[in-house]
Protein backbone atom coordinates (compact mmCIF):
# COMPACT_ATOMS: atom_id res chain seq x y z
CA UNK A 1 0.00 0.00 0.00
CA UNK A 2 1.03 3.34 -0.60
CA UNK A 3 0.76 6.23 1.77
CA UNK A 4 0.59 10.26 1.16
CA UNK A 5 1.02 13.03 3.92
CA UNK A 6 -0.31 16.04 3.83
CA UNK A 7 0.32 19.38 6.25
CA UNK A 8 -2.02 22.35 7.22
CA UNK A 9 0.25 24.81 8.62
CA UNK A 10 -2.93 26.79 10.39
CA UNK A 11 -3.15 30.08 12.33
CA UNK A 12 -4.04 28.48 15.35
CA UNK A 13 -2.37 25.04 14.60
CA UNK A 14 -0.16 22.87 12.55
CA UNK A 15 -2.31 19.44 11.42
CA UNK A 16 -0.45 16.29 9.93
CA UNK A 17 -2.24 13.70 8.95
CA UNK A 18 -1.20 10.13 6.99
CA UNK A 19 -3.61 8.94 4.53
CA UNK A 20 -3.65 5.51 2.53
CA UNK A 21 -3.90 5.46 -0.77
CA UNK A 22 -7.05 5.82 -0.91
CA UNK A 23 -7.28 8.79 1.24
CA UNK A 24 -8.62 6.82 4.54
CA UNK A 25 -6.74 8.51 7.30
CA UNK A 26 -4.66 6.41 9.10
CA UNK A 27 -2.98 8.72 11.58
CA UNK A 28 -2.99 12.62 12.52
CA UNK A 29 -1.55 14.75 14.76
CA UNK A 30 -1.56 18.45 15.41
CA UNK A 31 0.26 21.10 17.90
CA UNK A 32 -0.99 24.75 18.72
CA UNK A 33 0.86 27.89 18.74
CA UNK A 34 0.74 31.57 19.39
CA UNK A 35 -0.39 34.21 17.64
CA UNK A 36 1.63 37.66 18.96
CA UNK A 37 -0.02 40.70 18.60
CA UNK A 38 2.35 44.01 19.48
CA UNK A 39 0.31 46.50 18.49
CA UNK A 40 -3.50 47.14 17.79
CA UNK A 41 -3.73 45.69 14.60
CA UNK A 42 -0.61 44.35 13.90
CA UNK A 43 -0.40 40.32 13.88
CA UNK A 44 3.09 38.16 13.90
CA UNK A 45 3.82 34.12 14.32
CA UNK A 46 7.16 32.64 15.13
CA UNK A 47 8.34 30.61 12.08
CA UNK A 48 10.03 28.68 14.56
CA UNK A 49 7.04 27.57 15.73
CA UNK A 50 5.47 25.78 12.71
CA UNK A 51 8.62 24.06 12.06
CA UNK A 52 8.67 22.60 15.29
CA UNK A 53 5.16 21.68 15.24
CA UNK A 54 5.74 20.41 12.07
CA UNK A 55 8.35 18.29 12.66
CA UNK A 56 6.60 16.87 15.82
CA UNK A 57 3.71 16.01 14.35
CA UNK A 58 5.24 14.50 10.86
CA UNK A 59 7.61 11.66 14.07
CA UNK A 60 3.92 11.40 16.02
CA UNK A 61 1.78 10.62 12.65
CA UNK A 62 5.17 8.08 11.49
CA UNK A 63 5.14 6.02 14.78
CA UNK A 64 0.98 6.29 14.98
CA UNK A 65 0.65 4.89 11.85
CA UNK A 66 3.84 2.25 12.09
CA UNK A 67 4.42 2.46 7.98
CA UNK A 68 7.35 1.49 6.22
CA UNK A 69 8.61 5.07 5.28
CA UNK A 70 9.75 3.70 2.06
CA UNK A 71 5.80 3.33 1.60
CA UNK A 72 5.01 7.52 2.38
CA UNK A 73 5.30 8.09 -1.70
CA UNK A 74 4.31 12.10 -1.32
CA UNK A 75 3.70 15.04 1.05
CA UNK A 76 1.57 17.93 0.36
CA UNK A 77 2.34 21.27 2.53
CA UNK A 78 -0.46 23.61 2.58
CA UNK A 79 -0.71 26.86 4.98
CA UNK A 80 -1.87 29.93 5.73
CA UNK A 81 -1.47 32.18 3.18
CA UNK A 82 0.73 35.76 2.55
CA UNK A 83 3.16 35.64 5.91
CA UNK A 84 6.68 37.11 4.89
CA UNK A 85 9.08 34.93 6.35
CA UNK A 86 12.18 36.51 5.14
CA UNK A 87 16.04 34.84 5.65
CA UNK A 88 19.67 36.04 5.66
CA UNK A 89 22.31 34.89 3.66
CA UNK A 90 23.04 32.10 6.36
CA UNK A 91 19.00 31.02 5.97
CA UNK A 92 18.32 32.56 9.88
CA UNK A 93 15.16 33.85 10.25
CA UNK A 94 15.87 37.46 10.15
CA UNK A 95 12.40 38.72 12.06
CA UNK A 96 8.76 37.43 13.28
CA UNK A 97 6.96 36.92 10.52
CA UNK A 98 3.94 39.70 9.74
CA UNK A 99 1.19 37.16 9.15
CA UNK A 100 -2.06 38.10 7.15
CA UNK A 101 -4.05 39.55 9.22
CA UNK A 102 -1.96 42.11 10.20
CA UNK A 103 -3.19 45.62 9.14
CA UNK A 104 0.08 48.08 9.47
CA UNK A 105 0.84 48.32 5.85
CA UNK A 106 -1.93 51.34 4.24
CA UNK A 107 0.52 53.43 3.93
CA UNK A 108 2.69 51.10 1.72
CA UNK A 109 -0.65 49.81 -0.32
CA UNK A 110 -0.92 53.93 -1.45
CA UNK A 111 2.75 53.42 -2.16
CA UNK A 112 2.51 50.06 -4.03
CA UNK A 113 -0.66 51.70 -6.30
CA UNK A 114 1.04 54.71 -6.66
CA UNK A 115 4.21 53.13 -8.00
CA UNK A 116 2.59 50.42 -10.17
CA UNK A 117 -0.64 51.86 -11.42
CA UNK A 118 -4.18 50.92 -10.10
CA UNK A 119 -5.24 49.70 -13.65
CA UNK A 120 -2.18 47.87 -13.97
CA UNK A 121 -2.02 46.91 -10.46
CA UNK A 122 -5.32 45.03 -11.24
CA UNK A 123 -4.81 43.80 -14.93
CA UNK A 124 -1.47 41.90 -13.45
CA UNK A 125 -1.56 40.74 -10.23
CA UNK A 126 -5.74 40.60 -10.51
CA UNK A 127 -6.30 42.45 -7.10
CA UNK A 128 -5.95 45.97 -5.27
CA UNK A 129 -3.03 46.65 -3.10
CA UNK A 130 -4.15 45.36 0.36
CA UNK A 131 -2.46 45.17 3.63
CA UNK A 132 -3.34 41.26 4.22
CA UNK A 133 -0.82 40.61 1.34
CA UNK A 134 2.87 40.11 1.21
CA UNK A 135 4.22 42.70 -0.77
CA UNK A 136 3.28 45.27 1.37
CA UNK A 137 4.42 43.22 4.07
CA UNK A 138 7.53 43.41 2.74
CA UNK A 139 7.28 47.28 1.89
CA UNK A 140 7.00 47.58 5.46
CA UNK A 141 10.13 46.07 6.61
CA UNK A 142 12.28 47.98 3.57
CA UNK A 143 10.42 51.20 5.41
CA UNK A 144 10.58 50.72 8.70
CA UNK A 145 13.51 48.32 9.43
CA UNK A 146 15.77 48.89 6.30
CA UNK A 147 19.00 46.95 8.51
CA UNK A 148 16.25 43.95 8.20
CA UNK A 149 15.79 44.49 4.82
CA UNK A 150 19.52 44.62 3.94
CA UNK A 151 20.42 41.40 5.47
CA UNK A 152 17.33 39.65 3.69
CA UNK A 153 18.42 37.25 0.75
CA UNK A 154 15.23 34.82 0.64
CA UNK A 155 11.61 35.98 0.66
CA UNK A 156 9.43 32.99 1.54
CA UNK A 157 5.74 32.63 2.52
CA UNK A 158 4.88 30.09 5.73
CA UNK A 159 4.52 26.68 4.19
CA UNK A 160 7.24 27.49 1.55
CA UNK A 161 9.75 27.86 4.63
CA UNK A 162 8.37 24.63 6.03
CA UNK A 163 9.36 23.12 2.76
CA UNK A 164 12.82 25.06 2.86
CA UNK A 165 13.35 23.25 6.13
CA UNK A 166 11.88 19.66 4.62
CA UNK A 167 13.74 20.03 1.67
CA UNK A 168 16.34 22.84 1.30
CA UNK A 169 14.74 24.15 -1.99
CA UNK A 170 13.15 27.45 -2.50
CA UNK A 171 9.89 26.94 -4.00
CA UNK A 172 6.41 28.11 -4.20
CA UNK A 173 3.10 27.65 -6.35
CA UNK A 174 1.08 29.40 -7.77
CA UNK A 175 -1.90 29.38 -5.29
CA UNK A 176 0.10 31.10 -1.93
CA UNK A 177 2.38 32.87 -5.11
CA UNK A 178 -0.92 34.67 -5.84
CA UNK A 179 -1.75 35.94 -2.42
CA UNK A 180 1.85 37.98 -2.06
CA UNK A 181 1.00 40.51 -5.07
CA UNK A 182 4.10 40.19 -6.82
CA UNK A 183 2.45 37.16 -9.42
CA UNK A 184 1.43 37.51 -12.66
CA UNK A 185 -2.09 35.82 -12.21
CA UNK A 186 -3.25 35.27 -15.52
CA UNK A 187 -0.08 34.23 -16.78
CA UNK A 188 1.16 32.38 -13.74
CA UNK A 189 4.37 33.52 -12.96
CA UNK A 190 6.10 36.60 -11.30
CA UNK A 191 5.53 39.76 -12.64
CA UNK A 192 8.76 41.66 -13.75
CA UNK A 193 7.06 44.75 -14.28
CA UNK A 194 5.58 44.52 -10.92
CA UNK A 195 9.15 43.57 -8.90
CA UNK A 196 11.13 46.31 -11.03
CA UNK A 197 8.48 49.09 -10.11
CA UNK A 198 8.47 48.35 -6.62
CA UNK A 199 12.48 47.86 -6.83
CA UNK A 200 12.00 44.38 -5.62
CA UNK A 201 15.12 41.90 -6.66
CA UNK A 202 13.44 38.60 -8.45
CA UNK A 203 16.34 36.66 -6.58
CA UNK A 204 15.07 36.81 -3.47
CA UNK A 205 12.05 34.90 -4.24
CA UNK A 206 11.64 31.20 -4.82
CA UNK A 207 11.11 29.28 -8.37
CA UNK A 208 7.06 29.04 -8.73
CA UNK A 209 5.46 25.86 -9.77
CA UNK A 210 1.99 24.25 -10.34
CA UNK A 211 0.36 22.80 -7.03
CA UNK A 212 0.85 18.74 -7.62
CA UNK A 213 4.23 19.50 -9.19
CA UNK A 214 7.08 17.88 -7.32
CA UNK A 215 9.37 20.61 -6.17
CA UNK A 216 12.11 18.71 -4.35
CA UNK A 217 12.73 15.38 -1.88
CA UNK A 218 12.97 14.85 1.67
CA UNK A 219 16.67 16.22 3.07
CA UNK A 220 18.75 13.93 4.89
CA UNK A 221 19.07 15.77 7.88
CA UNK A 222 15.27 16.39 7.87
CA UNK A 223 14.60 12.24 7.41
CA UNK A 224 17.02 11.70 10.23
CA UNK A 225 14.92 14.05 12.70
CA UNK A 226 11.66 12.77 11.51
CA UNK A 227 11.60 9.15 10.35
CA UNK A 228 10.44 9.61 7.14
CA UNK A 229 12.83 8.85 3.38
CA UNK A 230 14.53 10.68 1.28
CA UNK A 231 12.86 9.33 -1.20
CA UNK A 232 9.27 10.61 -0.14
CA UNK A 233 8.26 13.68 -2.78
CA UNK A 234 7.28 17.02 -1.45
CA UNK A 235 4.95 18.61 -4.20
CA UNK A 236 3.86 22.64 -4.41
CA UNK A 237 0.88 21.91 -2.32
CA UNK A 238 -1.49 24.93 -1.83
CA UNK A 239 -2.24 28.23 0.06
CA UNK A 240 -4.79 26.60 2.85
CA UNK A 241 -8.12 27.64 0.68
CA UNK A 242 -7.11 26.42 -2.56
CA UNK A 243 -5.65 23.38 -0.22
CA UNK A 244 -9.56 23.08 1.25
CA UNK A 245 -10.70 23.26 -1.98
CA UNK A 246 -9.10 20.26 -3.38
CA UNK A 247 -9.99 18.60 -0.06
CA UNK A 248 -13.99 19.59 -0.55
CA UNK A 249 -13.80 18.93 -3.96
CA UNK A 250 -14.24 22.64 -5.36
CA UNK A 251 -12.46 21.48 -8.26
CA UNK A 252 -14.89 22.49 -11.70
CA UNK A 253 -17.07 25.12 -12.29
CA UNK A 254 -20.25 25.63 -10.03
CA UNK A 255 -19.15 24.67 -6.81
CA UNK A 256 -18.17 26.35 -3.61
CA UNK A 257 -17.15 25.94 -0.28
CA UNK A 258 -17.27 28.65 3.22
CA UNK A 259 -14.65 28.20 5.65
CA UNK A 260 -14.62 29.44 9.11
CA UNK A 261 -11.22 28.79 10.44
CA UNK A 262 -9.11 31.48 12.09
CA UNK A 263 -10.03 34.12 9.36
CA UNK A 264 -13.71 32.93 7.23
CA UNK A 265 -13.74 32.79 3.67
CA UNK A 266 -16.28 31.90 0.58
CA UNK A 267 -14.41 30.69 -2.07
CA UNK A 268 -15.64 29.43 -5.61
CA UNK A 269 -14.03 27.56 -8.46
CA UNK A 270 -13.63 29.24 -12.10
CA UNK A 271 -12.38 27.97 -15.23
CA UNK A 272 -11.07 31.56 -16.45
CA UNK A 273 -9.70 34.57 -14.44
CA UNK A 274 -12.42 36.58 -12.92
CA UNK A 275 -12.08 39.98 -11.14
CA UNK A 276 -14.29 42.04 -9.25
CA UNK A 277 -13.81 45.43 -10.57
CA UNK A 278 -14.14 46.46 -7.00
CA UNK A 279 -11.81 44.75 -5.46
CA UNK A 280 -13.52 43.54 -3.10
CA UNK A 281 -12.92 39.66 -2.99
CA UNK A 282 -9.41 38.07 -4.20
CA UNK A 283 -8.51 36.74 -7.39
CA UNK A 284 -6.27 33.68 -7.61
CA UNK A 285 -4.67 31.16 -9.52
CA UNK A 286 -6.26 27.80 -8.12
CA UNK A 287 -4.58 23.97 -7.53
CA UNK A 288 -6.04 22.87 -10.40
CA UNK A 289 -3.43 23.80 -13.08
CA UNK A 290 -4.57 26.02 -15.57
CA UNK A 291 -7.91 27.26 -13.25
CA UNK A 292 -8.58 29.96 -10.90
CA UNK A 293 -10.59 30.88 -8.46
CA UNK A 294 -12.21 34.23 -6.31
CA UNK A 295 -12.86 34.27 -3.08
CA UNK A 296 -13.74 36.64 0.02
CA UNK A 297 -12.60 36.61 3.39
CA UNK A 298 -13.89 37.46 6.56
CA UNK A 299 -10.74 39.00 8.79
CA UNK A 300 -11.78 37.49 11.95
CA UNK A 301 -14.39 34.79 11.46
CA UNK A 302 -13.01 31.43 13.66
CA UNK A 303 -10.82 34.58 15.39
CA UNK A 304 -14.02 36.12 16.81
CA UNK A 305 -15.16 32.91 18.35
CA UNK A 306 -12.00 32.04 19.94
CA UNK A 307 -11.48 36.12 21.69
CA UNK A 308 -14.49 35.43 22.94
CA UNK A 309 -13.86 32.03 24.26
CA UNK A 310 -10.50 33.34 25.74
CA UNK A 311 -11.46 36.84 26.92
CA UNK A 312 -15.25 36.47 27.90
CA UNK A 313 -16.33 32.58 28.48
CA UNK A 314 -13.65 31.29 31.44
CA UNK A 315 -16.62 29.96 32.58
CA UNK A 316 -17.37 27.65 29.86
CA UNK A 317 -13.37 27.08 29.36
CA UNK A 318 -13.67 25.43 32.97
CA UNK A 319 -16.99 23.34 32.59
CA UNK A 320 -15.66 21.88 29.48
CA UNK A 321 -12.49 20.65 31.17
CA UNK A 322 -14.69 19.00 34.07
CA UNK A 323 -16.77 17.61 31.57
CA UNK A 324 -14.26 16.60 29.37
CA UNK A 325 -15.53 17.95 26.48
CA UNK A 326 -14.43 20.69 24.06
CA UNK A 327 -15.32 24.44 25.10
CA UNK A 328 -17.09 25.25 21.54
CA UNK A 329 -19.12 22.31 21.93
CA UNK A 330 -20.52 23.58 24.82
CA UNK A 331 -20.68 27.11 23.70
CA UNK A 332 -22.80 25.78 20.62
CA UNK A 333 -24.99 23.92 22.57
CA UNK A 334 -25.88 27.26 24.60
CA UNK A 335 -26.23 28.81 21.10
CA UNK A 336 -29.27 26.31 20.05
CA UNK A 337 -31.59 27.86 22.59
CA UNK A 338 -30.63 31.36 21.96
CA UNK A 339 -33.55 32.54 19.20
CA UNK A 340 -33.07 33.73 16.16
CA UNK A 341 -31.25 37.14 16.27
CA UNK A 342 -29.68 36.65 19.72
CA UNK A 343 -32.84 38.94 20.82
CA UNK A 344 -31.93 41.58 18.95
CA UNK A 345 -28.29 41.45 19.95
CA UNK A 346 -25.86 42.50 16.67
CA UNK A 347 -21.86 42.07 16.01
CA UNK A 348 -19.52 43.08 13.45
CA UNK A 349 -16.55 40.70 13.29
CA UNK A 350 -13.95 43.23 12.45
CA UNK A 351 -11.32 42.39 15.24
CA UNK A 352 -8.82 42.77 12.97
CA UNK A 353 -10.22 45.19 10.28
CA UNK A 354 -12.15 44.01 7.60
CA UNK A 355 -10.86 42.92 3.97
CA UNK A 356 -14.73 41.59 2.41
CA UNK A 357 -16.48 44.37 1.31
CA UNK A 358 -14.94 47.12 2.93
CA UNK A 359 -11.05 46.79 2.41
CA UNK A 360 -10.75 48.21 5.76
CA UNK A 361 -7.79 48.23 7.67
CA UNK A 362 -8.96 50.85 10.44
CA UNK A 363 -12.71 49.52 11.75
CA UNK A 364 -13.22 47.18 14.76
CA UNK A 365 -15.43 45.22 16.33
CA UNK A 366 -18.94 45.88 17.98
CA UNK A 367 -21.95 44.49 20.19
CA UNK A 368 -24.77 46.65 18.97
CA UNK A 369 -28.11 46.03 20.47
CA UNK A 370 -27.11 45.52 23.98
CA UNK A 371 -29.10 45.11 26.92
CA UNK A 372 -29.57 44.28 30.33
CA UNK A 373 -31.48 41.05 29.53
CA UNK A 374 -28.36 39.71 27.53
CA UNK A 375 -26.20 36.40 28.66
CA UNK A 376 -23.45 34.86 27.39
CA UNK A 377 -25.21 32.80 25.23
CA UNK A 378 -27.27 35.54 23.64
CA UNK A 379 -23.68 36.89 23.24
CA UNK A 380 -22.04 33.96 21.30
CA UNK A 381 -24.79 33.57 19.54
CA UNK A 382 -24.56 37.13 18.03
CA UNK A 383 -20.59 36.68 17.52
CA UNK A 384 -21.69 33.44 15.15
CA UNK A 385 -24.34 35.09 13.20
CA UNK A 386 -21.96 38.19 12.49
CA UNK A 387 -19.59 36.21 11.25
CA UNK A 388 -22.07 34.85 9.04
CA UNK A 389 -23.70 38.17 8.39
CA UNK A 390 -20.00 39.11 7.01
CA UNK A 391 -19.72 35.36 4.79
CA UNK A 392 -23.10 36.04 3.80
CA UNK A 393 -21.52 39.67 2.04
CA UNK A 394 -18.52 37.42 0.59
CA UNK A 395 -20.94 35.16 -1.08
CA UNK A 396 -23.52 38.36 -2.30
CA UNK A 397 -20.78 39.40 -4.41
CA UNK A 398 -19.38 36.29 -5.87
CA UNK A 399 -23.63 36.27 -6.57
CA UNK A 400 -23.42 39.89 -8.08
CA UNK A 401 -20.10 38.70 -10.35
CA UNK A 402 -21.90 36.28 -12.06
CA UNK A 403 -19.72 33.44 -10.63
CA UNK A 404 -22.11 29.99 -10.91
CA UNK A 405 -22.74 28.76 -7.28
CA UNK A 406 -24.72 25.17 -7.82
CA UNK A 407 -23.28 23.59 -4.52
CA UNK A 408 -22.08 25.06 -1.12
CA UNK A 409 -19.97 23.11 0.92
CA UNK A 410 -18.66 24.30 4.64
CA UNK A 411 -15.49 23.51 6.41
CA UNK A 412 -12.92 24.54 8.57
CA UNK A 413 -13.50 24.40 12.68
CA UNK A 414 -16.56 26.24 12.47
CA UNK A 415 -17.73 24.06 10.10
CA UNK A 416 -17.96 21.27 12.80
CA UNK A 417 -20.47 23.05 14.16
CA UNK A 418 -24.44 22.35 13.38
CA UNK A 419 -25.48 25.13 14.49
CA UNK A 420 -22.92 27.09 12.57
CA UNK A 421 -23.58 25.66 9.05
CA UNK A 422 -27.36 25.91 9.70
CA UNK A 423 -26.80 29.38 10.28
CA UNK A 424 -25.29 29.73 6.94
CA UNK A 425 -27.82 27.66 5.26
CA UNK A 426 -30.49 30.29 6.23
CA UNK A 427 -28.22 33.02 5.78
CA UNK A 428 -27.20 32.75 1.83
CA UNK A 429 -30.53 30.57 1.28
CA UNK A 430 -29.06 28.14 0.02
CA UNK A 431 -27.97 24.24 1.75
CA UNK A 432 -24.92 23.85 2.95
CA UNK A 433 -23.07 20.66 2.92
CA UNK A 434 -20.42 19.09 4.75
CA UNK A 435 -18.15 16.75 3.43
CA UNK A 436 -17.78 13.19 4.80
CA UNK A 437 -13.83 13.85 5.39
CA UNK A 438 -13.13 16.64 7.71
CA UNK A 439 -9.19 17.08 6.91
CA UNK A 440 -10.19 19.38 4.41
CA UNK A 441 -6.91 21.18 3.79
CA UNK A 442 -4.49 18.37 4.80
CA UNK A 443 -6.28 15.97 2.49
CA UNK A 444 -6.06 18.37 -0.20
CA UNK A 445 -2.86 18.24 -0.50
CA UNK A 446 -2.16 14.62 0.37
CA UNK A 447 -4.35 14.44 -3.21
CA UNK A 448 -2.00 17.11 -4.76
CA UNK A 449 0.91 14.52 -3.50
CA UNK A 450 -0.85 11.62 -4.93
CA UNK A 451 -0.53 13.14 -8.38
CA UNK A 452 2.73 14.58 -8.12
CA UNK A 453 3.90 11.06 -6.67
CA UNK A 454 2.14 9.21 -10.17
CA UNK A 455 -0.53 7.91 -7.83
CA UNK A 456 -2.98 9.62 -9.22
CA UNK A 457 -4.03 10.78 -12.52
CA UNK A 458 -5.21 14.24 -12.12
CA UNK A 459 -6.65 16.38 -9.24
CA UNK A 460 -10.37 16.21 -10.99
CA UNK A 461 -10.33 12.77 -11.26
CA UNK A 462 -8.76 11.93 -7.49
CA UNK A 463 -11.74 14.32 -5.97
CA UNK A 464 -14.65 12.64 -7.70
CA UNK A 465 -13.29 9.36 -6.70
CA UNK A 466 -12.32 10.06 -3.13
CA UNK A 467 -14.45 13.05 -1.87
CA UNK A 468 -17.99 12.73 -0.55
CA UNK A 469 -21.09 14.16 0.46
CA UNK A 470 -22.02 13.66 4.27
CA UNK A 471 -24.40 16.28 5.96
CA UNK A 472 -26.93 18.92 4.69
CA UNK A 473 -28.31 21.64 5.98
CA UNK A 474 -31.49 23.13 3.89
CA UNK A 475 -32.98 26.59 4.29
CA UNK A 476 -35.82 27.15 6.73
CA UNK A 477 -37.62 29.99 4.85
CA UNK A 478 -38.98 32.10 7.59
CA UNK A 479 -35.48 31.99 9.54
CA UNK A 480 -34.19 33.06 5.76
CA UNK A 481 -36.74 35.92 5.57
CA UNK A 482 -35.61 37.00 9.14
CA UNK A 483 -31.66 37.16 8.28
CA UNK A 484 -32.28 39.14 5.34
CA UNK A 485 -33.58 41.82 7.34
CA UNK A 486 -31.42 41.27 9.60
CA UNK A 487 -28.63 41.68 7.20
CA UNK A 488 -29.92 44.87 6.27
CA UNK A 489 -29.32 46.48 9.61
CA UNK A 490 -25.92 44.64 9.80
CA UNK A 491 -24.60 46.45 6.77
CA UNK A 492 -26.10 50.27 7.38
CA UNK A 493 -24.31 49.38 11.18
CA UNK A 494 -20.85 49.54 8.97
CA UNK A 495 -21.92 52.70 6.85
CA UNK A 496 -22.59 54.65 9.98
CA UNK A 497 -19.16 54.01 11.99
CA UNK A 498 -17.51 54.43 8.96
CA UNK A 499 -16.11 58.05 10.36
CA UNK A 500 -15.94 57.23 13.85
CA UNK A 501 -13.62 54.23 12.83
CA UNK A 502 -11.01 56.85 11.18
CA UNK A 503 -11.71 59.22 14.15
CA UNK A 504 -10.73 56.12 16.64
CA UNK A 505 -7.77 55.50 14.31
CA UNK A 506 -6.71 59.30 15.07
CA UNK A 507 -7.44 59.11 18.62
N1 LIG B 1 -16.70 22.70 17.49
C1 LIG B 1 -16.58 23.95 17.04
N2 LIG B 1 -17.67 24.74 16.93
C2 LIG B 1 -17.56 26.02 16.49
N3 LIG B 1 -16.41 26.57 16.14
C3 LIG B 1 -15.30 25.84 16.24
C4 LIG B 1 -15.31 24.50 16.70
N4 LIG B 1 -14.04 24.04 16.67
C5 LIG B 1 -13.27 25.06 16.22
N5 LIG B 1 -14.02 26.14 15.97
C6 LIG B 1 -13.58 27.44 15.41
O1 LIG B 1 -12.64 27.16 14.38
C7 LIG B 1 -11.44 27.91 14.56
C8 LIG B 1 -10.24 27.09 14.13
O2 LIG B 1 -10.46 26.59 12.85
P1 LIG B 1 -9.28 25.94 11.99
O3 LIG B 1 -9.88 25.61 10.67
O4 LIG B 1 -8.68 24.85 12.77
O5 LIG B 1 -8.31 27.20 11.92
P2 LIG B 1 -6.87 27.52 11.32
O6 LIG B 1 -6.76 26.75 10.03
O7 LIG B 1 -6.92 28.99 11.12
O8 LIG B 1 -5.83 27.12 12.31
C9 LIG B 1 -11.39 28.25 16.04
O9 LIG B 1 -10.75 29.49 16.23
C10 LIG B 1 -12.87 28.30 16.43
O10 LIG B 1 -13.37 29.59 16.35
O1 LIG C 1 -5.58 35.53 4.40
C1 LIG C 1 -6.23 34.55 4.13
C2 LIG C 1 -6.70 34.29 2.75
O2 LIG C 1 -6.48 35.34 1.87
C3 LIG C 1 -6.52 33.56 5.20
O3 LIG C 1 -7.49 32.64 4.82
C4 LIG C 1 -5.25 32.90 5.63
O4 LIG C 1 -4.83 32.02 4.60
C5 LIG C 1 -5.37 32.23 6.99
O5 LIG C 1 -6.17 31.13 7.01
P1 LIG C 1 -6.70 30.34 8.30
O6 LIG C 1 -5.61 30.23 9.28
O7 LIG C 1 -7.91 31.04 8.78
O8 LIG C 1 -7.06 28.98 7.71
Amino acid sequence: MNYLIGIDIGTSATKTVLFDENCQVIASAAQEYDLYQPQNGWAEQNPADWADAVESTIKTVVEKAGVAKEDIKGIGLSGQMHGLVMLDADNSIIRPSIIWCDQRTAKECAEITEKVGAKRLIEITANPALTGFTASKILWVRNNEPENYKKCRHILLPKDYIRFCMTGDYATEVSDASGMQLLDVPKRNWSKEVLEKLDIDMALLPKVYESPEVTGTISEAFAQKTGLSTKTVVVGGAGDNAAAAVGTGIVVEGKAFTTIGTSGVVFAHTDNVKIDPKGRVHTFCCAVPGCWHVMGVTQAAGLSLKWFRDTLAEDYKQQAQKDNIDAYDLMNKAVEKVPLGSRKLLYLPYLMGERTPHLDPDCRGVFFGLSAIHTKADMIRAVMEGVSYSLKDCNSILQEMGVKVNEMMACGGGGKSPVWRQMLADMYGCAVKTIAAQEGPALGVAILAGVGAGIFNSVPEACERFIQTDKICQTNTENHAYYEKGHKLYKKLYIQLKECYQDLTQL
